[in-house]
């Protein structure tokens, strides 16, 4: 997954960057970077920085950082080597061609095959994931770099948004099921791109449009072109942008994240009827807008029993499984004076390998709460994500590997009720049931081709 931005015009560029990168954080902690082309078009000024962005990007190292078209990417790894510098993009290179700076989020599928195709002909790899691919299929084309990438893309199967710095332009891809989001946005008369609107905003610009599926936008000079490298195939955005990963200040198809998470809070209370409760909960910080929801559907008061420490990070998206226990066992912390005594209805956001929950509970639990109703606002994730989110193999999943009654069991619930397709599909914006997205995590149903190769890699 992870987060990009990119834009062209403005004497600030890599500062404007590093602001879009702190807003796009949630989106990947593991490393960040930032590259500037540099005026000549030869080369690029550049910095990359393992952990978290904030206090990484000091002024003297943004003051080497010149130029007017930059991206950046807040890395959350889902390929290759999990940790460290190595796989920390954007990734530059120089070909044929001249000078490319790429970044991508998401996840390529067809990784092993290609990978091998190209070292048998003589490639040779510096990193271990799959953005790198992109620049050797290039790099083999005798074309105009539009063309050139249009072929590459052909090339490749996955979930992406994916931006580039060439010789004076900056050019924004999408996969062509729109799995993965990508934004266009205006400040003042200069365009750029980013994973999430939130990232736009941020810096006082407008959210225009959605890249579309299968576009590649070309900016230059202020000017913006737009074609197809294929034929656009059915949507299929990731659901879990909406349900976890994106900022509640986002819009995602059109939709805000809070207001989906809301009406998703809604739909979970009608699901609930008959449950009765002292309060309403949330688990921050995902869990947040659900609870409001469901709070003003049920007429069951809304209240803080947790508190979300925000220096932590997320948990999900650390890459093992010891760093979550760790993260999950920190995160949260419940107010004794709130919860003591009451029956609650505790609503986050998804259970994935239960770790958070585990924790969770057994701590309200030693803080007097009487009976904990959890309510989540995603179906059972039962399948592997390819497509750049680590809902990891089906041996991690806790629904894979457990009844439903033995999960309430495991991790001490009074009872547990999750959130129909139907109704996180509607709440989000979905046509009819679960049209226009992918819920593959959900059903086990992939829009791509997922190679045996692919899926024994998991
Ligand atoms: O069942 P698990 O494997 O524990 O994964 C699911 C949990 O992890 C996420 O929280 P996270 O801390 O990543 O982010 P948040 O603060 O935005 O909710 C998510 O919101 C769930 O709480
Ligand atoms: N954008 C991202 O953070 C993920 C990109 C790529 N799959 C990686 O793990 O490095
Ligand atoms: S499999 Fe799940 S997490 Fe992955 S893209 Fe599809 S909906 Fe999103
Ligand atoms: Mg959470």
């Amino acid at each position: 997954m992870g987060g990009i931005i990119g834009l062209q015009g403005t004497q600030d560029a890599a500062q404007m960057i590093h602001v879009g990168l702190l807003t796009l954080q949630h989106r990947g902690q593991e490393s960040s970077g930032i590259a500037v082309e540099k005026e000549d078009g030869d080369f690029f000024n550049y910095h990359m920085s393992d952990g978290l962005v904030m206090g990484k990007y000091t002024p003297a190292i943004l003051e080497t950082l010149k130029g007017t078209s930059a991206i950046g990417h807040v890395r959350y790894p889902t390929t290759g080597i999990k940790s460290g510098l190595t796989d920390a993009q954007p990734f530059l290179f120089k070909c044929a061609h001249g000078s490319i700076a790429i970044a991508l989020s998401g996840n390529i599928v067809n990784t092993e095959a290609l990978r091998a195709k190209l070292a048998k002909e003589g490639s040779i790899f510096q990193h271990s994931s799959e953005t790198e691919l992109i620049v050797h299929l290039i790099a083999r084309e005798k074309l105009p770099i539009e063309n050139a990438l249009k072929k590459a893309l052909n090339k490749i199967e996955g979930g992406y948004g994916g931006i580039m710095l060439f010789k004076g332009k900056l050019i924004a891809f999408r996969d062509p099921y729109g799995i993965r989001p990508l934004v266009l946005g205006k400040i003042g008369k200069n365009f750029m791109v980013a994973s999430e609107t939130s990232a736009i905003e941020v810096l006082g610009g407008k959210y225009i449009r959605d890249v579309e599926p299968a576009e590649i936008l070309v900016i230059e000079k202020g000017k913006l072109s737009s074609g197809f490298f294929t034929q656009p195939k059915k949507e299929n955005n990731c659901i879990f942008e909406q349900v976890y990963f994106s900022r509640p200040d986002s819009i995602v198809r059109g939709f805000s994240v809070a207001e989906a998470r809301m009406s998703m809070g809604r739909k979970l209370a009608q699901q609930m009827k008959d449950i009765k409760a002292d309060i309403v909960m949330p688990v921050p910080d995902s869990g947040f807008f659900a609870a409001l929801g469901f709070a003003k559907e049920s007429g069951i008061p809304f209240e803080m029993g947790l508190v979300r420490n925000h220096y932590m990070g997320r948990s999900f998206i650390k890459s093992t499984q010891h760093m979550r226990e760790v993260v999950a066992k920190l995160k949260l912390f419940p107010i004794g004076g709130i919860v003591k005594g009451k029956n609650i209805i505790l609503i986050d956001d998804s259970i994935v390998r239960g770790t958070t929950a585990k924790k969770m509970i057994n701590m309200l639990k030693e803080h007097g709460v009487k009976n904990i109703h959890f309510a989540v606002t995603s179906p059972p994730i039962i399948a592997p994500c390819f497509y750049g989110i680590n809902t990891p193999s089906k041996s991690e999943l806790i629904y894979c590997n457990m009844s439903h009654e033995q999960i309430v069991k495991e991790i001490g619930v009074t009872s547990l009720h999750l959130i129909t397709i139907k109704n996180a599909a509607d709440a989000c914006g979905g046509i009819s049931g679960c049209q226009g997205f992918c819920s593959a995590c959900f059903t086990d149903k992939y829009p791509t081709k997922i190679s045996k190769s692919t899926r024994e890699a998991r």
